[in-house]
């Protein structure tokens, strides 16, 4: 199959405000990518046809203020081999306390330290490598509770892309874990990341979204990593599915989103505990059930 990159640069500075576009557009075709050591960024996206690149760019372009447009949009179709392999330039080997995250094409090359773990990820097209912030919140959280609260409790991993945040769950030590996205591919890029770690049957990965995954499954610790209107409009579900004494981890959440996301469940629950972190231009916030 033929497939087409759309790509343009975009000003570093005009990252959040494109991210929450494609966010509120629901825009599945492109996405952001940023290079912060160069301070470059690019509005990418991928189609399977020259039209489809070209109608997807026409209806977002109106959306975009021309301040943001570094160069103008190129389209050009990837031979095969290219396109399966574009994404894994963008994912660079990580680490947090004594946990890595690593690129399981590098598995060959990688030397753990004694006393360390890893998780290999092959991504594919599935959010969740761990150099998004949002991701990278999310995970250090899960460190600090894993160590704070032990390791005991009923973990849900809400829109789990990659996989990264379930997985993760298991290798600090959790062992009921179950994770859903309402993207079908993701759920399977989930799967095949816990086989990659000799994990398989370990989470238990569905489809579903934030009504049906949630539903009947309080945990002690809830994860949601996708975006603050989501996360505002599933506030209800969400708080629900908190086990009294449990923790919600939300990120996905604009800096600049903080404070409405902050307020919106705060109304809902004024007597759970808050607390937000920033991390680059993104947010997280965790509540506390008493
Ligand atoms: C930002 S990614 C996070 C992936 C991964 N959990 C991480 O932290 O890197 C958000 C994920 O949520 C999924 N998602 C978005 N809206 C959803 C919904 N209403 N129900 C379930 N999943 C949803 C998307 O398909 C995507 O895989």
């Amino acid at each position: 199959m033929a497939v087409f990159e759309f790509k343009l640069e975009v000003t570093l500075g005009a990252v959040p405000a494109i991210e929450e576009l494609l966010g509120e557009q629901e825009e599945q075709h492109l996405m952001v990518l940023e290079d912060k050591p160069s301070g470059r960024a690019w509005l990418t996206g991928y189609f399977d046809a020259h039209e489809a690149a070209l109608a997807g760019w026409k209806g977002f372009a109106e959306l975009l203020d021309l301040e943001w447009l570094v160069t103008e949009p190129v389209i050009q179709e990837l031979a095969d081999k290219d396109w399966k392999e574009s994404y894994k330039e963008h994912f660079k080997a990580w680490k947090f306390d004594r946990l890595h995250w690593v690129p399981v094409w590098e598995k060959a090359a990688f030397r753990l330290p004694a006393g360390d773990a890893v998780l290999w990820l092959d991504p594919g097209m599935a959010f969740g490598t761990g150099n998004h912030e949002t991701t990278r919140l999310v995970v250090e959280r899960l460190v600090k509770l894993a160590a704070e609260k032990g390791t005991a409790g009923r973990v849900i991993d809400a829109g789990c892309g990659s996989g990264i945040l379930a997985l993760s769950a298991v290798k600090l030590g959790y062992g009921l874990v179950a994770a859903f996205d309402n993207d079908p591919l993701a759920v399977d890029v989930s799967r095949e990341n816990a086989a990659l770690n000799g994990l398989d049957g370990r989470v238990d990965f569905f489809v579903g979204d934030l009504v049906s995954g949630l539903a009947g499954r309080p945990a002690e610790l809830l994860l949601a990593n996708i975006q603050a209107d989501v996360l505002i409009k599933f506030a209800p579900e969400l708080l629900a599915a908190v086990a009294p004494g449990g923790v919600l981890v939300l990120s996905g959440i604009l800096a600049s989103e903080s404070m409405q996301v902050r307020e919106a469940f705060g109304a809902l629950a004024p007597a759970w505990g808050a607390d937000a972190r920033l991390m680059g231009e993104w947010s997280d916030l965790v509540l506390r059930r008493p």
